[in-house]
């Protein structure tokens, strides 16, 4: 293609040019002219008529285009000659179309000239980068009904099975596509399911092919484009649409009465304006103002459409703000306003704002959705739930809709793998209905109907597979039968003290205190596990200082004394050797030597010759028990019998750790010298046994939040504390020069009433990147100064381990008053008249390290206290809820109920919990006991699922979460 004297291939050469070099935003200006600018120009370089263009290429030509100054002088000179005066002059006819939006013909100068801004037009001011290109975004985001509606026109003129009459094409408006779509669909989905009951019926082959994981190819009237859109947000079966569910229903009737500033309401009315409009040069606003009719009273609501109750007309101003230079430009405002015309009907939610004005209202934080059947207005006298999607990967939540909608006609009848006895007994909807009712619920009971069998079949798979997993693991069918059974009845599993084996029991007499009820009935769960062939895979829970350690203790004497060997294994150093002289100390006492189990203590700073020699020890049987750290589960430990491991504290092993314990498994070569001195021989007859797994959690969560983590693991829960505790004092206070004048007085209190303080710090040496943080062996010279005649203390993870069991050991001894330390004291560590606690900057800590930390104080009888010092006002408020209470199981479910379960347990540990699309485990707790129930009642029918090849397959497509470990 050329022109005349320059051709199109210069041409193109000088606007590329200019689009490298000439703009104040080269990439995206680079961008626009590569893809865009020279196509239209070649186009225009046809229109012969424009003369003046002609001219004027001439004389440019006239410079000739070797030098690159000449081209870029050229270029210069077509742009700065008025364009409209080079598509157009002498044609006034032509200037005219150009100001009438339709009669753009098949070159819009004008379009081009407001996409690049430094083409002027006349004396015209510039105009914006975005100006006009409203077009072209709109473009982009994917618009289900209008290709859909495309779809159905195109197919009418093929012979489509969706063409209504032989009238086709005519004219088809939005409405009328609809309605023929709707129709058809129906008619089609009907004949089609009561088709599939059939077939389904017949052969497996075809439930295969209808199962939800059918592409979603098969759905009518995608365009491809579509298709790849809903590919790339990860929407590739039916399954995948149909588990994208409505974030919420609107109740179309919600807002009535009287509103009040501050409610959260719920309201469906006609837009009657919508406009973007620039405030300054970086803040934009889109306010669209909606008119609704609300009923005066509630009982009037049903008349709001036929006005025969009293009505009032209420106007929301609904108003978003955008900060940002992009965001003033015309195009974006237009854009934006574009999304909500006059007369749409829209559903609209948000906290309303009285207005100064009557009956007006703003709402700044709102959402809006375009009803699609909104030209019904009297849908708002229904009592009907309107599905409001969350939108997805740039799918606007309209376009959703109308597919979901799709595939839920799609959705074969016969879809649900649960079997009908099970699903009647628990009162479960079938998948089909579930999925009907979840997204186009008649109302709200149907959706909560739905809504509970989605939940269970969430819970339902996750303890199916769990189970099925464990049953997998054993390996004869009395093991299976012995560990279904086992769950089925829980409360039958304990064992009573008289069958505990004498050395559990002598310990027990041993003791300076009696169990609580919890500790019994926890050791009496854990010893029944432990008598029986199958391993143990059990988590002890309970508050700080209710007394864990004694329990696991118990279990392990219990193990020993039938002539295994325990392994103790804990986080940290200071906690092992804190527990192997607890343990010393307990066994001390013990008068038969020969019932007196040997312990030792295995960490990574005991010297190498001494380490080979207690390894030695475990690996011929001569030590019982050995308590350590992650060393424990090193390849070069290897046990002679090891019958139980206990890991405390869990959460810092994460999940998956705790199941290397189970290659360690039990061998019979060489037997434990311990085995002559034993009387009870009961267990061991099962040579090849993985060993029984005892986690502990001084954490509390929530029995559901527990059971979702750990489904494998039987739960044991410890609520009682010790007699005679005192709940720790807690205040919370504002790190000011006042408030800190307050906690050292109370801390001189304490100190003169005989008392202990930890002082606990975030960090170990000042800061310059957080200055506001303070330190704590910083803070040894002043403390040490404030408190003349106490002595003070440094403990902190960077120092030896030896460093900080002596210093421990002064503080437990009361040689040191005051103890400045790190989190390293948050777990296990075990002071009992330690009778106060300073936490600094206890904003930097989470509520439930801060509930660890106050449990080192309070583990006595005297009363304690816990100051919570925070260096911000904000975070005070956060700290108040330490102070209303200090069981920790309380605090857990407020947590999860006010942040949910990924905030509770934190990034490393929430990792760990299984994906749950629609249920909310802070309130769906109670359907977690049915599904185990159903999943039970399944397994004990069919061990391997052979019988139910649905449930298995279903149960290999939702992947479960493989929590045993290696
Ligand atoms: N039944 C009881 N009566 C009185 N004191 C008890 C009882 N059980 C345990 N204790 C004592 O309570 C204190 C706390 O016990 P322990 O260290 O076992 O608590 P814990 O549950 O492990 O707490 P943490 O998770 O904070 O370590 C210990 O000093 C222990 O000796």
């Amino acid at each position: 293609q050329s022109f005349q004297c320059m051709s199109c291939k210069q041409l193109r050469t000088v606007i590329l040019f200019q689009g490298k070099t000439g703009y104040s935003n080269p990439f995206s200006t680079k961008m626009r002219c590569c893809n865009f600018l020279p196509f239209k120009f070649s186009k225009m370089c046809y229109r012969m008529k424009h003369k003046f263009t002609d001219q004027k290429v001439v004389e440019i030509d006239q410079h000739g285009v070797k030098s690159t100054v000449k081209l870029r002088k050229k270029v210069f000179a077509l742009m700065d000659h008025n364009i409209p005066d080079l598509i157009g002059n002498g044609s006034g006819e032509m200037k005219s179309k150009m100001n009438r939006k339709d009669a753009v013909d098949d070159f819009d100068i004008s379009l081009m000239c407001r996409i690049f801004p430094s083409i002027t037009l006349g004396s015209a001011p510039q105009v914006g980068l975005y100006d006009g290109t409203t077009a072209y975004s709109e473009t982009n985001i994917i618009s289900g009904t209008k290709d859909f509606e495309q779809h159905l026109y195109d197919s009418s003129l093929t012979s489509s099975p969706l063409r209504k009459d032989d009238s086709f094409p005519c004219p088809l408006t939005p409405q009328s596509v609809s309605s023929i779509y709707e129709e058809k669909l129906d008619q089609v989905t009907r004949e089609d399911s009561q088709k599939k009951v059939g077939l389904q019926s017949q052969s497996n082959l075809t439930l295969n092919e209808l199962s939800l994981d059918t592409s979603v190819n098969c759905l009518p009237g995608l365009t491809k484009k579509q298709r790849e859109q809903l590919d790339n947000c990860g929407f590739h079966t039916l399954r995948k649409l149909l588990h994208h569910f409505p974030r919420s229903y609107a109740n179309l009737q919600n807002a009535h009465g009287n509103i009040y500033d501050g409610q959260y309401l719920m309201f469906v009315g006609e837009v009657l304006s919508s406009r973007g409009v620039r405030a300054n040069c970086s803040i934009s606003l889109l306010e669209v103002i909606v008119g609704c009719q609300i009923a005066d009273k509630e009982s009037d609501i049903e008349h709001v459409t036929d006005k025969v109750g009293k009505t009032r007309t209420v106007y929301l101003h609904l108003k978003r703000f955008f900060r940002g230079t992009r965001f003033t430009f015309k195009g974006f405002l237009n854009s934006i306003a574009n999304k909500y015309q006059v007369r749409d009907i829209a559903c609209v939610s948000g906290k309303v704002k009285t207005m100064p004005a009557k009956d007006h209202y703003e709402i700044r934080e709102f959402n809006i959705d375009v009803l699609e059947d909104g030209k019904d207005l009297s849908l708002c006298a229904k009592e009907r739930p309107y599905c409001i999607y969350p939108s997805k990967g740039g799918l606007n939540p309209t376009f959703l809709r109308d597919i979901i909608a799709r595939a839920l006609h799609a959705l074969p009848v016969i879809v649900d793998p649960i079997p009908k006895d099970i699903r009647e007994e628990f009162g479960l909807l079938s998948l089909h209905d579930a999925y009907f009712g979840i997204h186009k619920p008649k109302d709200i009971s149907e959706a909560d109907l739905a809504r509970k069998r989605l939940i269970f079949d969430e819970f339902f798979y996750l303890q199916l597979g769990q189970l099925f997993q464990m049953l997998e693991g054993l390996g004869t069918q009395v093991e299976k039968i012995g560990l279904l059974d086992k769950y089925r009845r829980p409360e039958n599993n304990t064992v009573c003290t008289k069958e505990w084996s004498c050395l559990t029991k002598k310990v027990l007499e041993l003791l300076p205190y009696t169990l609580t009820s919890g500790q019994l009935q926890a050791v009496s769960e854990i010893i029944w596990d432990l008598k029986r062939p199958v391993p143990m895979n059990r988590l002890l829970q309970g508050d700080v200082g209710c007394g864990k350690t004694i329990v696991a203790f118990l279990a392990c004497m219990e193990v020993i004394g039938s002539g295994y060997q325990a392994a103790f294994m804990v986080p940290s150093e200071l906690v092992a050797i804190q527990h192997y002289e607890h343990l010393l100390a307990l066994l001390e006492n013990l008068d038969e030597v020969k019932f007196k189990p040997t312990v030792a203590l295995l960490t990574g700073s005991i010297p190498i010759k001494q380490s080979r020699l207690i390894r030695k020890g475990i690996q011929t049987g001569e030590i019982s028990i050995v308590i350590g750290t992650h060393s424990l589960f090193a390849d070069s430990v290897e046990f002679s019998a090891l019958r139980i491991a206990v890991v405390d504290e869990q959460h810092r092993f994460g999940v998956i750790q705790r199941g290397r314990f189970n290659s360690k498994l039990f061998y019979k070569s060489s037997i434990s010298s311990l085995e002559d001195a034993i009387t009870d021989k009961s267990s061991k007859t099962d040579d090849y046994m993985a060993p029984h797994v005892l986690a502990m959690s001084a954490t509390p969560i929530p029995r559901t939040l527990a059971l979702a983590l750990y489904g494998d693991m039987s739960l044991t829960q410890i609520t009682d504390l010790p007699q005679g505790r005192i709940p720790v004092q807690t205040y919370a206070i504002e790190g000011s020069d006042k408030g800190f004048e307050d906690a050292y007085k109370m801390m001189m209190d304490e100190l003169e009433d005989g008392g202990k303080i930890y002082l606990v710090y975030p960090i170990i040496e000042l800061s310059e990147q957080l200055p506001q943080l303070r330190a704590a062996s910083a803070d040894l010279k002043v403390i040490s100064d404030r408190f003349p005649g106490y002595n003070c203390g440094l403990l902190h993870g960077r120092m030896r381990s030896e460093e900080k069991e002596e210093t421990l050991g002064k503080f437990r001894t009361g040689e040191l008053n005051i103890l400045l330390a790190t989190q390293v004291i948050e777990v296990g560590v075990d002071v009992p008249d330690a009778s106060m606690m300073v936490v600094m900057n206890s904003e930097r800590f989470g509520m439930a390290q801060l509930h660890q930390l106050r449990g080192r104080v309070g583990r006595g009888t005297r009363q304690s206290k816990c100051i919570l010092i925070s260096s911000t006002a904000s975070g005070l408020n956060r700290l108040k809820v330490l102070e209303q209470s200090s069981d920790g199981f309380h605090l857990a479910n407020m947590d999860l109920l006010l942040r949910g379960p990924g905030d509770l347990l934190g990034k490393k540990q929430s990792g760990h919990l299984p994906e749950f699309p629609i249920t909310r485990l802070e309130v769906d707790g109670n359907i977690l006991q049915d599904a185990h129930v159903a999943a039970l009642k399944i397994l004990s029918a069919s061990h391997d699922l052979e019988q139910f090849p649905a449930l298995k397959l279903e149960l290999g497509m939702r992947q479960p979460l493989c929590l045993l470990g290696d």
